[in-house]
């Protein structure tokens, strides 16, 4: 099939910008199995959104892979209040990190868009022809337009100068090292703290925001880490590829998919006074799989592994993914 493309990681520089997060932290754990050289830099001393800092950093460490895993990131609350953070920030570390990246002549570079780069009406499952084919969700307009902007550089890129980077479009991932601030994170953070906390406080219900009708798709983030190292062993075009599981559920069953991993036993309320976003969002999966990647978590395994974490952290994971 179209894009087949083999690439031997063995004794190669890979660096994973954004080590810290969710996906750059799972991507670093799956990079450990492969016989690779994994680089990584502190967010302290490194700015990403600055282009010329960045480019010093990689001339001086000299990596001959990109995962471009960093991002201002947040569920439909950060995306909705905070436009102008998630369409500059992200722009500008698209252009910093992707541009920096082909000056140094990195050889294979991974971008990560999302699933809400589609139309809100896009036909379902969707394939990744839907691509500019209709009006965008509105609660997270400002963080497509900037992901459908980094997927353009990546082609922009290759078409120009041939140069070998690739975009990765993920569906809504959840797992080890989510953000949990109580009104930024994406849903499976928020209702895993919520719901735990209400056990904790023995509440007789809890508030889900919406309606509880939304379909989503959810996949782990190591499944999705594994997909990025296939990726970038396996793929190579201008064509930007999903990433999905198939398992597509409404929010109303989600939610009691969470509340039985936690242990919450109390009455969910649904408050349609907060917005539901997209209706549907389910990727049309079939070029990864043809490729021959498949998932391998289920979501209650998936889901409970969480959990753990999360209490691990002491229940207090309160990394601030965006900043209030
Ligand atoms: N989570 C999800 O459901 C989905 C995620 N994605 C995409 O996957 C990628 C990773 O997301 P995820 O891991 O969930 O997000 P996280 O918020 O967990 O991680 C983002 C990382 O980017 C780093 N970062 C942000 N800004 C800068 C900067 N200016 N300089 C250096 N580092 C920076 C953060 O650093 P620090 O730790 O210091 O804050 C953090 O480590 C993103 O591109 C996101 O759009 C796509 C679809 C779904
Ligand atoms: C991955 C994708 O994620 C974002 O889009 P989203 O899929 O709408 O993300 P979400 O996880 O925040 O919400 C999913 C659904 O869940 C409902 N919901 C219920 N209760 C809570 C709740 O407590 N918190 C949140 N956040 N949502 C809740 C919520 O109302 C919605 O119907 C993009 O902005 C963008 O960031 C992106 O790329």
């Amino acid at each position: 099939m179209a894009g087949v493309s083999t690439y031997d990681l063995t004794g190669k520089r890979v660096f994973v910008a954004g080590h810290r997060g969710m996906v750059g932290s799972a991507v670093v754990r799956r990079l450990a199995s492969e016989n690779c050289i994994v680089l990584t830099a502190d967010r302290r001393e490194l700015d990403l959104t600055r282009e010329e800092p960045t480019l010093k950093w990689l001339e001086a460490n000299r990596p001959e892979v990109v995962v471009h895993a960093a991002a201002k990131v947040g569920g439909i609350a950060a995306n909705n209040n905070l436009p102008v953070d998630f369409l500059c920030d992200n722009l500008a570390l698209e252009l910093s990190v992707i541009r920096a990246s082909h000056m140094v002549g990195v050889q294979r570079l991974l971008f990560l868009g999302s699933s809400c780069i589609y139309p809100k009406h896009a036909k379902q499952p969707i394939a990744e022809s839907e691509l500019l084919t209709g009006p965008l969700e509105p609660t997270n307009e400002w963080y497509a337009i900037a992901k459908i902007a980094g997927l353009k550089m990546c082609q922009a890129f290759r078409r120009q100068y041939g140069d070998d980077f690739i975009s990765v479009m993920p569906t809504n991932l959840y797992g080890r090292g989510d953000n949990y601030h109580p009104d930024h994170s994406h849903v499976p953070a928020a209702l895993i703290r919520r719901f735990h906390e209400a056990k904790l406080a023995k509440a007789p219900s809890v508030a889900v925001w919406g309606t509880g009708t939304p379909l989503r798709e959810f996949l782990n983030v190591e499944d999705f880490a594994d997909a990025c190292v296939f990726l970038l062993k396996n793929y190579s075009s201008d064509l930007p590829i999903n990433v999905g599981s198939g398992d597509e559920l409404s929010i109303a069953d989600f939610a009691a998919a969470v509340a039985d991993v936690v242990g919450y036993e109390g009455k969910l309320i649904f408050d349609a006074s907060k917005p539901d976003g997209t209706p549907r969002k389910l990727l049309d999966s079939s070029r990864v799989r043809e490729l021959g990647w498949a998932p391998k978590t289920p979501l209650s395994v998936g889901l409970a592994v969480a959990y753990a974490d999360f209490l691990e952290m002491g229940g207090r994971n309160m990394r601030v993914g965006v900043q209030a």
